[in-house]
């Protein structure tokens, strides 16, 4: 096992509660790990905890099969990255990322080698003699995770590595970490606010709020099968709607889907439904037949274009929101414009009675 987190607890003095409540889990050696979650949620302590930065008040840390929960940080053979983890200004590419051998003794020709090695890993080999005032944003964080690797680290933990970066950046250095991690496969936990990012870079998430695990899994565990109301409020959904189990189907609004099991007559319940869960089954005018009994009726509040998608905001008869998204072609297809009544149909929710899930 690469990291154990076996119950962690911490509390700041002055707090109002525990920034880490009883929080536990497992990464392979050799997996890429996302933390994911809310500001505040507590990820940034759980990764601090895991570096020896912070102490937990109880619980314990082990790396590689050792507890560590007592080694100091120097000890661990743990690299890091920050949002903004400053390199050294006063030193070139090269000199910032032999550092951390320098100051363990390495020979000149060991340093030049290693940093030679990890300058071509990073892409920054024709980069080597530049300052980090010569670099771009994304150039300076992948000196830093070079910085980060040299001396060899067995875990390698990266607080919102990409976060001060604009997107376009942001989603070429995802793929890069994918990469890397592909050739080198040191176990590697990143700390992220950023669904996406989370659930296209790493192999589990670990969702975390409130200082406590919510659940942990695949991306597509997370995504399709989420095992709390939070996690599927969180990750991938902005339709929240509610009703009630009504003749066996639960009721939302003038829509219904299945019920969940077991849930009686009158039980409250909370769906959410992705966008593209939604079908726009057409304009009402111009729609001949219901294609199916569950279809309901909606109008169209607001057409907002982003690109080549269109966000549509719209109204069930009982006026809760509903968004999908379709492509601007679609759109054009269906006629669609404010102010229209349109079918609409859900293809799956994840529905939620309290903290039960189906
Ligand atoms: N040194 C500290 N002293 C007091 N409270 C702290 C300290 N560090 C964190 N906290 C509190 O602990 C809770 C968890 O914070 P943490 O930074 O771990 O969350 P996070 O999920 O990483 O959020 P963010 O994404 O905003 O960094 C927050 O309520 C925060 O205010």
């Amino acid at each position: 096992m690469g990291i154990v987190a076996r119950d962690l607890v911490k509390r700041f003095p002055g707090g109002s509660g525990r920034a880490v409540d009883a929080v536990s889990f497992e990464i392979g050696a050799g997996e890429l790990v996302a933390l994911l979650g809310p500001s505040g949620g507590g990820k940034t302590t759980v990764l601090r905890i895991l570096a020896g930065l912070e102490s937990p008040d109880e619980g314990r840390v082990l790396l590689r099969g050792v507890d560590v929960t007592d080694v100091r940080v120097q000890e661990r053979n743990i690299g890091f990255v920050f949002q903004s983890y400053a390199l050294f200004r006063h030193m070139t590419v090269r000199e910032n990322v032999g550092f951390g051998l320098e100051i363990r003794g390495k020979s000149r020709a060991e340093v030049d080698r290693v940093v030679s090695e990890l300058l071509a890993l990073v892409r920054l080999a024709e980069l080597g003699e530049r300052y980090p005032h010569e670099l771009s944003g994304g150039q300076r964080q992948r000196v830093a995770l070079a910085r980060a690797l040299a001396p060899g680290p067995s875990v390698l933990l990266l607080d919102e590595p990409f976060g001060a970066l604009d997107a376009k950046v942001r989603l070429e250095l995802r793929e890069w970490l994918r990469r890397l991690h592909e050739e080198r496969a040191i176990t590697t936990v990143f700390v992220t606010h950023d669904q996406e990012e989370a659930l296209s870079v790493a192999d589990r998430v670990i969702v975390m709020n409130r200082g406590k695990v919510e659940q942990i899994g695949t991306p597509e565990d997370i995504y399709d099968r989420p095992a709390t109301a939070f996690v599927a409020g969180f990750v991938g959904s902005i339709n929240e709607l509610e009703g009630e189990v009504r003749g066996g189907r639960a009721a939302l609004g003038s829509l219904a889907v299945h019920a969940p099991p077991g849930a009686g007559d009158g039980t409250s319940v909370r769906a959410f439904v992705r966008p593209h869960d939604v079908e726009l089954v057409g304009v009402t005018s111009r729609v001949e037949q219901r294609s199916s009994v569950e279809v309901a009726t909606a109008r169209v509040e607001r057409l907002v274009r982003v690109g080549w998608m269109v966000r549509i905001e719209l109204k069930l008869d009982d006026d809760q929101p509903l968004t999908v998204e379709l492509t601007k072609d679609r759109v054009a297809e269906l006629g669609l414009a404010e102010g229209e009544e349109v079918f609409v149909n859900l293809r799956d929710a994840k529905l939620f009675v309290q903290d039960y899930s189906i």
